[in-house]
């Protein structure tokens, strides 16, 4: 049995992409805290949000966190999933966690092209290019605290695969 591997970092960064070809390569299973959130209320995160505001969502997505989590998984964690310290705690005590980091403008010219408004509501009113940039600067901090290992997401995502098997590998060494 093998502890879970959780994905954190901003929208974008390809936690989701990214989490689907880990688990295939591992043999392991692959969940996602936005998708059991929405598979659980039967709602969308922009639908909650309207709802019952930001603080509602984030209550409700540290319970997906703990309900997700299982040995022989990769998880992937919704992008604001650090602002709450317990939630960095708990995925720290209980598998490895890993950065996916990528630049703000990279972020943003993902989003742009693929922006799946009904799962990525506005967090700030801003433009999207300006909303990454001010994310960034608040999470980075939050996200570099919380890993085990970063890895560089402006990679392919069989290569960002590959880089986080060797980070693990490595750990596992030392
Ligand atoms: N390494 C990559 N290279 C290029 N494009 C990528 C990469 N990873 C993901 N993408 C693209 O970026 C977009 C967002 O990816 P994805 O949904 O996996 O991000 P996410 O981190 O799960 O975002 P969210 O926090 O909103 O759930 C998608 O269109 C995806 O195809
Ligand atoms: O960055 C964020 O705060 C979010 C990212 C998404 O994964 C969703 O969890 C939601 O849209 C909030
Ligand atoms: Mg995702």
């Amino acid at each position: 049995m093998s502890l879970p591997i959780y994905l954190i970092g901003a929208r974008g960064c390809g936690k989701t992409t990214v989490g689907q070809a880990l688990s295939q390569a591992l043999g392991y299973a692959f969940n996602d805290t936005d998708h059991h959130l929405q598979l659980t209320t039967q709602r969308s995160v922009a639908e909650i949000v309207a709802s019952e505001g930001w603080e509602s969502f984030r209550a409700r997505e540290t319970e997906s966190l703990r309900a997700v989590t299982a040995p022989n998984t990769v998880i992937a964690t919704g992008g604001g999933m650090v602002l709450a310290e317990a939630n960095c705690r708990f995925m720290r005590e209980h598998g490895q966690v890993i950065w996916l980091n990528a630049p703000s403008d990279v972020l943003a010219q993902r989003l742009e092209h693929q922006p799946e408004a009904a799962q990525r509501p506005t967090l700030t009113g801003r433009p999207i290019a300006e909303e990454m940039g001010d994310i960034l600067r608040e999470r980075a901090p939050l996200y570099r605290q919380t890993a085990h290992h970063e890895v560089n997401a402006m990679q392919s995502p069989e290569r960002v695969v590959e880089q986080i098997l060797q980070s693990l590998s490595l750990a596992r060494a030392s």
